[in-house]
């Protein structure tokens, strides 16, 4: 505590003002990114609380490097989410009933904005620490879905899966959707926000230079200011459609 505080008065004021950068107002606030992720949580969190076997692990398995900002916000607020089998209304329990375990997968799919084939350049998987269990995919954007159905594949190969081995253990995050995206090859189980075909920088999303990805709020990043339109809230686990990322005729367990 009291080295915190000798920190905290030694740190320096900033006094210059803050230069304004080349993009306008955020598409995103940071107010609305953080609404956002907490919503998110929540339902992700009541989502594998409901799978009732409390003390399993979940692979949080972050896309880096897009991913990485997203994921570290997400985490820690489905970690303490109140558990459904505590009575109590007012008590949150610091511990969600399943522990979640941190991976990464390094994929690229785009140099700048020109869109590629996605390459897995590094990950921590390896068959013993994933196979037979739950993994929550998050990534910042999905634009054609090609990043997310790479990585289903790379799991599926590692750990010898079917189709219904993923359907039951893998589930898909993203901050953004771009549901207008014409070869679109998949919809998240949960996004935060449907967008249109702008290209985005900020939470994670890299500008073409490769900058912006650690700015707080999300801007857009091309010329066509005049067609943005903001975003739809769209938030949802919706039970009456696809559970399963790949297969969207089934309902979700
Ligand atoms: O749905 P898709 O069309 O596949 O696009 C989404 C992917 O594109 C970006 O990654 P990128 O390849 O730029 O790598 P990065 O995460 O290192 O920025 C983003 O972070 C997603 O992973
Ligand atoms: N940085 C960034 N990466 C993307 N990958 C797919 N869409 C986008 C986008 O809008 N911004």
């Amino acid at each position: 505590m009291i080295q915190e505080l000798s920190i905290i008065n030694s740190t320096p004021k900033i006094r210059r003002p803050l230069k304004q950068g080349r993009f306008g107002n955020p598409l995103l606030s940071r107010k609305q990114v953080e609404r956002c992720v907490e919503l998110l949580a929540e339902s992700i969190s009541n989502y594998y609380c409901s799978m009732a076997n409390g003390g399993d692990d979940v692979v949080f398995l972050t896309v880096m490097h897009g991913g990485k900002t997203f994921s570290s916000d997400l985490a820690p607020l489905c970690a303490s989410q109140p558990a459904p089998s505590l009575k109590d209304p007012g008590y949150r329990s610091w511990y969600a009933s399943y522990r979640v375990v941190d991976r990464y997968i390094d994929i690229k799919s785009y140099d700048g904005q020109i869109r590629g084939e996605p390459v897995v350049m590094a990950s921590d998987l390896t068959r013993e620490n994933l196979a037979g269990k739950r993994v929550l995919l998050i990534d910042d954007i999905c634009e054609t879905g090609n990043t997310i159905v790479e990585t289903i594949q790379f799991i599926r190969k590692l750990c010898r899966y079917s189709q219904q081995d993923i359907d039951r253990l893998v589930r898909t995050v993203t901050f953004l959707w771009k549901p207008e995206c014409p070869s679109q090859s998949l919809r998240p189980d949960w996004y935060g926000y449907r967008t249109s075909m702008h290209f985005l920088s900020g939470y994670g999303m890299d500008s073409k230079d490769g900058s912006c990805r650690q700015l707080p709020a999300i801007f857009i990043d091309d010329n066509r200011q005049s067609m943005v339109k903001k975003p739809s809230w769209a938030f949802r686990f919706d039970q009456s459609e696809t559970g399963s990322p790949i297969n969207r005729s089934q309902k979700p367990r």
